[in-house]
C-alpha cells in the first residue's frame, strides 16, 4: 500500500512502514563530503572521488523501523550561492568542514546562517572531518562544539579515512533529529487544530 504523508510517500507492507529522510551534505571544497557519503554507503574509504553530484539511497532498520536515507552529496558552493532547491529538498543537513582548514569552518558558519534564513527549523549536524590529521589541526574541537551548541546543531569530529562507526553515528543522529522534528510538527499541527475547533465553537456561541 502507498500512502501520502506530509507530501512524502511512505511505503507500507503489512505493519511495516518505510520512512524517507532526505539528507543534504554541504561544505567547502575538499573537506570530505564524498568520502563521508561513500563511507556511509559502502563502509569503504577509496581515497579519490569524482565530481559527479548525485543522490544516493540506502535503507537501514533503526529501532524496528525501515529508514530510507536519500543522500545528496553536493558540490562545494560559495556561501551565498546555496541554492534554495537543495535546501527545500532536505529534511536534514550535514555541514562538513575539515579540522585542518579554518576557511572551511568559516564557510560552515556562513552556510548555517543562510540555512537558518530559509529553513529555520531544519535539523543540522556539524561535522569536523579529517580527525586523523591531528598534526595539521587548525580548528579546535571546542570551537566546533561551541558553534553547534549556540546554533542548536548536532556535532561530531570524525575521520572518514579511518572509521566507519563515527560516520554511521553522524547519519543516525541526523535521522533521529529529523524524526523528532516531524513528530513535533505533527503534534503542533494537532494543537492548532484543537485551538481552531475551540475558537469555532466559542466564536459561534458569541455570534448566537
Ligand atoms: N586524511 C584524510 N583525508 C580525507 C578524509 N576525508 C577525505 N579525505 C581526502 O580529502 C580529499 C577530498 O575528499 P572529497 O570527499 O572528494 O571532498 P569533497 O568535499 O567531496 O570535495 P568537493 O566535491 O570537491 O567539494 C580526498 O583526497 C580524500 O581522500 C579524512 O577523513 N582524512
Amino acid at each position: 500500500m502507498v500512502v501520502e504523508a506530509n507530501s512524502r510517500v511512505e511505503v507500507m507492507e503489512g505493519n511495516q512502514q518505510q520512512v524517507e529522510a532526505n539528507i543534504l551534505l554541504l561544505g567547502a571544497h575538499d573537506v570530505g563530503k564524498s568520502a563521508l557519503t561513500v563511507r556511509f554507503l559502502t563502509r569503504r574509504f577509496i581515497g579519490e572521488y569524482g565530481d559527479i553530484e548525485s543522490v544516493y539511497s540506502r535503507v537501514d532498520k533503526i529501532d524496528g523501523q525501515e529508514i530510507c536515507f536519500n543522500i545528496w552529496d553536493s558540490q562545494s558552493t560559495q556561501a551565498g550561492s546555496l541554492s534554495d532547491k537543495r535546501l527545500q529538498w532536505a529534511d536534514g543537513v550535514i555541514l562538513v568542514y575539515s579540522i585542518c582548514d579554518r576557511g572551511s569552518f568559516d564557510s560552515v558558519r556562513q552556510q548555517l546562517q543562510q540555512i537558518r534564513r530559509s529553513r529555520k527549523s531544519v535539523p543540522v549536524v556539524i561535522v569536523g572531518n579529517k580527525r586523523d590529521l591531528q598534526h595539521h589541526r587548525g580548528v579546535s574541537s571546542e570551537e566546533g562544539r561551541l558553534l553547534a551548541l549556540l546554533e542548536r546543531c548536532g556535532f561530531f569530529e570524525v575521520s572518514a579515512a579511518e572509521t566507519y562507526h563515527g560516520v554511521l553515528l553522524v547519519f543516525y543522529q541526523l535521522v533521529d533529529l529529523v524524526r523528532e522534528t516531524r513528530a513535533l510538527r505533527k503534534s503542533s499541527a494537532g494543537v492548532r487544530g484543537i485551538i481552531r475547533s475551540v475558537s469555532a465553537v466559542f466564536g459561534k456561541k458569541r455570534a448566537e
